[in-house]
């Protein structure tokens, strides 16, 4: 085996050691050998197309004809024939559809069929092969024509920035050997746009290019520049959960989607995307993700809000109000009630108390039918026998045991007397000292001393934050409708679930997971959750770290470590303009700094603009306000989808999203003096990529000062 370039670090300097060429042959030389191959590559990708347009055409005109047919024979074909028919149309259809998403893909190629080329020889195979990396796997003329970037291969290019001695884990084994070239390809619409040799610099060049692009309103694929610290997470395949602690803009939401991707690959046959759900912190927020994985050539997955889970799980027996944000809340005794239920000692003492229920909840007495008596420790003993079924459960089993004994073992007049299995449940209900969810958690509450922390309201309405607690006990009560369809659940911004939230997710989705947030971006001063909290939630959850952000320009990352330190986030060498902080006399003054700020925005051409408040209810009013004059989109929680052009959001909403150009209004001492708000701040400036322009009226907010 004869490397091509040992050692080498980038494509100039290598061609020039080893070719007496200049470095500017070296490059012609390196340009026309990827020209040649990538023309080479698309007029196989436009062949496959050409036969894929054929073949759905065949399809579509073959379900034509059978419709046809259907139709015009109506009245004479059989039911079984009927029957027959039907399924045959269900697989042209399903034919139909594949060669379609076929076709969709190859067209993607037709604009960049890969990214990437790792050159490797396998020890004792001979010189070194090429292999070519893209989105989607592409075979032609009996060979690989490119690589998917989640094969086995690939991760030579993403876990080696030199070249030299390499090897990565294929199903049969660890395959060494020797890795010759790492090469980036930057094509775009068909045309080679830069080819670069690997090493560090290039990488740090390509993050630095993808980084600099403009923000979409859809979240984007990374395949090209994955870092090698995101690729171990989204190749690890370790069984349970995994949960990513990463800084503001640290690709956790991209890599958890491209994680989800690379598990539907390896596991395909067993795993589907109808076997991988998203619970995501609101619909704008799914809205954004929702194109990734079908970008990836995955199909999209099913995204549940915590309110719904919480809701199904309650199963309809009270109401829960809606959920205060303790930015605009100033109810004092409901912050004080909210606090209590968002500490992991309060989601301790539920557990505590879930292990108890059977004992707390039904105290046996004995049971007499007739002449017949069964006594209570015979009760006590069978109720006991069923642990780990709901109390309801227990009692169905009790009362099937009570009504098998009494059948077996009368005789004569008292066979009258045994009862119906409904009649013996009734009588085993009697014995339970709460006759519902509801009161076994008023029990709870004030066993602990916490009977002050529980406002229930008229109907039967429950404050949102024991609505999670409720729904254990509802659980432990009646049981749960388990979501045992979903074998992966993907837990987007687990900061905002506090304890106990996270404790009822784990219990209904009893599968993998990759659980990701930001402890350090809890926007509820409701929530104390810490890190290991969250871990202890899922049992023994491995826990893996991510400090450098991808986001933001480093002048923004700069503010943001000024504004809250202890995040700790460093910057990816990317430059842009210094954040501006404009002092304001008024609101007529903040409305005119921000119109600005909007027209400049329009002028730039970019696509997206947040303009940020801390509180809800500003954040609307300032909508109205600019609405006036410009056109703006408000982020509610009833928003279902997330728009180019200029949106207003409280800080709350914005989590999760980015934008090319924010502006955080009234960023002073009224709105950002607390801890809590501090953390608002640093959520806020974190969601701009390229620009940002911070107005406040009167004292600048102390954060902004470091
Ligand atoms: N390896 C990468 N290559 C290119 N872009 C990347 C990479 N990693 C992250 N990004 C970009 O960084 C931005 C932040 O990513 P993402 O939204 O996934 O981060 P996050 O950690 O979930 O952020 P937050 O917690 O602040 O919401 C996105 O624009 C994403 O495309």
């Amino acid at each position: 085996m004869v490397p091509a370039a040992r050692g080498a670090k980038g494509w100039k300097r290598k061609r020039k050691e080893e070719h007496p060429m200049s470095e500017r042959e070296g490059h012609d030389a390196v340009k026309a050998e990827e020209e040649a191959r990538l023309a080479e590559t698309l007029g196989l990708v436009r062949a496959a197309l050409g036969e894929a347009e054929a073949l759905h055409g065949r399809i579509e005109d073959g379900y034509r004809e059978a419709k046809r047919y259907q139709v015009a024979y109506r009245g004479e074909i059989d039911p079984a024939e009927a029957f027959q028919n039907e399924l045959a149309l269900a697989e042209v259809d399903r034919r139909a559809a594949q060669s379609h998403e076929a076709a969709a893909q190859l067209r993607k190629m037709l604009d960049a069929p890969y990214f990437a080329r790792v050159d490797f020889a396998a020890d004792g195979e001979g010189g070194p092969e090429a292999f070519y990396l893209g989105r989607f796997s592409f075979a032609a003329e009996g060979r690989t024509v490119v690589s998917d970037w989640r094969s086995p291969v690939a991760a030579l290019f993403y876990e080696h920035d030199e070249t030299g001695p390499a090897a990565y884990e294929a199903p049969s084994g660890r395959v060494e050997g020797f890795l010759s070239r790492k090469r980036q390809l930057g094509v775009e619409r068909g045309e080679l746009v830069y080819a670069a040799d690997s090493a560090s610099s290039v990488r740090d060049e390509v993050l630095a290019r993808e980084l600099g692009r403009d923000s979409d309103r859809k979240m984007r694929v990374i395949v090209a520049s994955i870092q090698a610290e995101q690729n171990r997470i989204i190749r690890d395949e370790e069984p349970g959960t995994l949960v990513i602690q990463g800084v503001a803009g640290s690709g956790k939401t991209s890599i958890a989607l491209h994680r989800v991707a690379y598990l539907l690959y390896r596991r395909r046959g067993e795993l589907s995307s109808r076997h991988v759900a998203l619970l995501s912190p609101n619909r704008v927020f799914a809205d954004y993700i929702a194109g990734v994985l079908p970008e990836l050539g995955e199909e999209p997955i099913e995204a549940f809000d915590l309110r719904g889970v919480v809701e199904r799980a309650l199963g309809g027996s009270v109401r829960v109000a809606p959920a205060r944000s303790s930015v605009d809340a100033v109810d004092e005794a409901w912050r004080e009630r909210a606090r209590l239920k968002g500490t992991a000692a309060f989601a301790d003492a539920v557990l505590a108390f879930l292990e108890q229920v059977p004992e707390t909840a039904f105290a046996a007495e004995d049971l007499t039918f007739g002449r017949r008596t069964l006594d209570a420790a015979w009760i006590d003993v069978r109720f006991r026998a069923h642990g780990g079924l709901a109390l309801e459960e227990r009692l169905d089993l009790v009362a099937a045991s009570v009504v098998y004994e009494l059948e077996s073992t009368s005789v004569g007049r008292d066979r009258h007397a045994v009862p119906t299995k409904r009649e013996a449940r009734r009588r085993l209900a009697g014995m339970l000292r709460a006759k519902d969810a509801l009161s076994l958690y008023r029990f709870f509450m004030a066993e602990h001393g916490w009977d002050g922390a529980l406002a229930i309201g008229s109907k039967r309405t429950v404050e949102w934050e024991d609505a999670a607690p409720l729904a254990l006990l509802q659980g432990a009560f009646s049981g749960f409708e388990r979501y045992d369809g979903v074998k992966h659940l993907v837990v987007d911004e687990m900061q905002d679930l506090t304890p106990v939230q996270h404790v009822l997710v784990a219990r209904l989705f009893r599968c993998g997971r990759t659980v990701l947030g930001d402890c350090c971006q809890v926007v509820d001063d409701g929530n104390s959750a810490t890190l290991e909290d969250v871990a202890r939630a899922y049992g023994a959850a491995r826990v893996v770290r991510l400090t450098r952000s991808y986001r933001s320009t480093s002048e923004i990352v700069a503010l943001a470590n000024r504004v809250k330190p202890a995040a700790g986030l460093e910057a990816v060498e990317r430059h842009g303009e210094e954040p501006r902080i404009v002092g304001c006399a008024d609101t007529a003054e903040v409305l005119a700094r921000t119109l600005e700020a909007v027209r400049a925005f329009r002028a730039s051409g970019r696509k997206t603009l947040g303009i940020l408040h801390a509180s809800d209810e500003l954040a609307a009013r300032y909508a109205e306000l600019l609405s006036r004059d410009v056109d703006v989109h408000l982020l509610t929680e009833r928003t279902e989808t997330f728009e180019e052009g200029v949106s207003v959001a409280s800080v709350k909403m914005a989590k999760g999203l980015e934008f090319d150009e924010v502006v955080v209004l009234d960023a002073d001492e009224r709105f950002f003096s607390t801890e809590l708000e501090r953390t608002l701040l640093y959520v806020a400036v974190t969601r701009a990529l390229h620009r940002l322009t911070v107005l406040h009226r009167g004292r600048p907010s102390r954060f902004l000062a470091g």
